[in-house]
């Protein structure tokens, strides 16, 4: 297997996803290495929630393939496509509100997700080293046994990644992971980005350009449920075509 092949992690193929006729993606294409970060933009209805809808499993393409570790799983059950090490950010109602910070880390740790198991019974060490390494790295360890429900937005937000890291899957998909952030919140959960090591591969979708800078990873513009350009955050401002599709005219 030459090194190329090896380390790549994902390939998004030609992928085509129809609503009666309307392309929320159209033949679109976009590969990631192990280790990498990218970012997705695009403007609004550009395709990138349908992107990572699609490679988790939710939707289901008309055309093109999913590949992950060098296997199809476009037509795999979400469940079963998580099981493989792929991880979408919780959204708000994934978080338990009642439950200590720790015990919600703990719930998305376990793998089998029969989740009354993982209360009580004490988890595994493996599980346990997953939940304390994911507090760690978000910041929450001084705030692991407050109710969930206490957290302030910034802080909710990072256990939602927390949760994300927690089951220790190798890609991360994170929808707008800065949403309703301030400035420092934002900079800190770059900052925690960065900091993942080399054995997370992070998608990210976000508006926020002041965060898509901090980030400083490869940015890829979709437009239409095509791809568009791929490049820096500074090649992709400076490109004439993104530009004219953010005011809204041409393709
Ligand atoms: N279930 C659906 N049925 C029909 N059309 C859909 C469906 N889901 C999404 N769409 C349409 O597909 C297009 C792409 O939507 P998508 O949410 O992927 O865009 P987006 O780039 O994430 O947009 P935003 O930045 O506004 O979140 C939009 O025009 C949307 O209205």
């Amino acid at each position: 297997m030459s090194e190329a092949v090896a380390d790549l992690l994902l390939a998004v193929d030609g992928v085509t996803v129809d609503y009666s006729g309307f392309k929320a993606l159209d033949g679109f294409s976009l590969t990631l290495n192990r280790g990498d970060r990218r970012v997705v933009i695009g403007p609004n209805g550009a395709g990138k929630s349908t992107l990572c809808d699609t490679i988790i499993g939710r939707v289901r393409p008309s055309e093109g393939r999913v590949i992950f570790r060098g296997e199809e799983i476009q037509a795999l059950p979400e469940q079963a496509i998580v099981a493989r090490g792929i991880c979408r950010k919780f959204q708000a109602p994934g978080v338990l509100p009642t439950l200590s910070v720790r015990d919600n880390l703990a719930l998305a740790a376990r793998r089998d997700r029969r989740w009354w198991k993982a209360l009580g019974t004490g988890i595994p060490p493996a599980e346990r080293a997953a939940v304390d390494e994911a507090l760690e790295t978000v910041g929450l360890t001084a705030r692991a046994d407050v109710p969930a429900g206490t957290l302030a937005h910034g802080e909710k937000q990072w256990l939602e990644i927390a949760m994300v890291l927690a089951t220790r899957a190798e890609l991360i998909l994170l929808d707008e992971p800065t949403a309703g952030m301030g400035p420092a919140e934002t900079s800190r959960t770059a900052d925690l980005i960065h900091s993942l090591g080399p054995h997370r591969t992070v998608l990210v979708i976000d508006h926020d350009m002041s965060f898509v800078e901090q980030l400083g990873a490869p940015v890829t513009v979709m437009h239409q449920g095509r791809f568009l350009k791929q490049g820096s955050i500074a090649e992709v401002r400076a490109d004439a075509q993104v530009a004219a599709v953010y005011l809204g005219h041409a393709a």
